[in-house]
């Protein structure tokens, strides 16, 4: 039968190519996780585990993509930055926003056996996530954007810890939640303070800030290779982003060299797994390490 007889719905399929030249962010978010969190009973108000699962799955993301300059995730969502002269797909919005949120969702699957094994944590049901992508102009609105979701987490933590802390403390939620109404961060953290003896700023910083990702050089294994490594750090002051100019530039020279166990747990825990995982395969500490390297090395 002729092809051509059915061929003209393909003109129906309509392409959205997103604006030349401006910052795009793509952003994730976990469809109902309040109550995906409740179901697998995730510590409250935050979980390490689910915390570096989402870090991990961000990894993954930024691994596929090398024209994304920043990462950026808190709670249960991740935003991913790609350069304004970024090409990825002729910049076709559905291509690009679908399969970022398809690669972050399998990837989230992918790794949730590795790190909640020890607590024996089986997966009830099956999480997805949204996806969005916004465009930025200037590089003020990409760092205003950065910085919005920066003070959210900060809100939202400050207002968490002490809610639970309150409930850990006897009051109902009801009561805690009438407890903070109308309450100033100096309120909550003079709460923290007098009733549980708890500095907010002493607070792990991963609560309090949310993981960046930059593609960084990293010591490992006697040489200097590229790795996804976690920041945890300010974003809204200007000192991060004199700190690493190449985010917004992508020529400007950066010499800092990570090392591996600089940051013992969090950072390129993907690497640590993937070695204990080899050993225990019974592999050579040599083999490829694909999963974490940008440049996979050829060793
Ligand atoms: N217990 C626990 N819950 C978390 C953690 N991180 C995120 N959450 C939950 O995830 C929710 C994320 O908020 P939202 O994205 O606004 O809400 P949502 O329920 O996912 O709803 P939609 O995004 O609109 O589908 C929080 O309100 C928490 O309930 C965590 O580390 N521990
Ligand atoms: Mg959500
Ligand atoms: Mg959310």
């Amino acid at each position: 039968m002729a092809l051509s007889r059915f061929e003209y719905v393909k003109q129906f399929e309509q392409e959205e190519k997103l604006l030349p030249n401006s910052w795009i962010v793509v952003r994730i978010d976990g469809k109902g996780f309040h109550r995906f969190c409740n179901v697998h009973a995730f510590n409250k108000p935050n979980d390490l585990d689910a915390l570096q699962l989402m870090n991990l799955a961000g990894m993954t993301v930024m691994q596929e993509f090398n024209e994304i300059a920043i990462g950026y995730g808190q709670s249960d969502e991740y935003s991913f930055v790609f350069r304004r002269e970024a090409s990825v797909y002729q910049r076709r919005r559905d291509k690009l926003v679908s399969y970022v949120a398809s690669l972050f969702t399998s990837a989230y699957m992918f790794h949730w056996k590795r790190i909640f094994d020890q607590r024996a944590l089986a997966m009830r049901y099956p999480p997805s996530f949204d996806a969005r992508a916004v465009l930025y102009p200037t590089d003020e609105n990409l760092r205003d954007y950065l910085s919005w979701r920066q003070a959210d987490v900060h809100v939202n933590n400050l207002y968490n810890t002490t809610f639970w802390n309150l409930v850990a403390s006897g009051l109902s939620n009801a009561d805690a939640e009438k407890r903070l109404q109308g309450t100033l961060a100096s309120d909550k953290n003079e709460i923290l303070f007098s009733q549980f003896g708890i500095n907010y700023n002493n607070e792990p910083v991963m609560y309090r800030k949310g993981t960046i990702l930059l593609p960084k050089s990293v010591n490992a294994d006697g040489k200097k290779q590229r790795f996804i490594v976690p920041l945890f750090e300010d974003l809204i002051g200007d000192a991060f982003w004199t700190k690493h100019p190449e985010v917004l530039d992508k020529k400007a020279k950066t010499d800092t060299v990570y090392e591996l166990d600089e940051h013992k747990t969090q950072p390129v825990i993907l690497y640590q797994l993937e070695v204990q995982d080899r050993r225990k395969a019974g592999m050579s500490k040599t083999e490829p390490k694909a999963k974490v390297l940008l440049e996979p090395d050829s060793s």
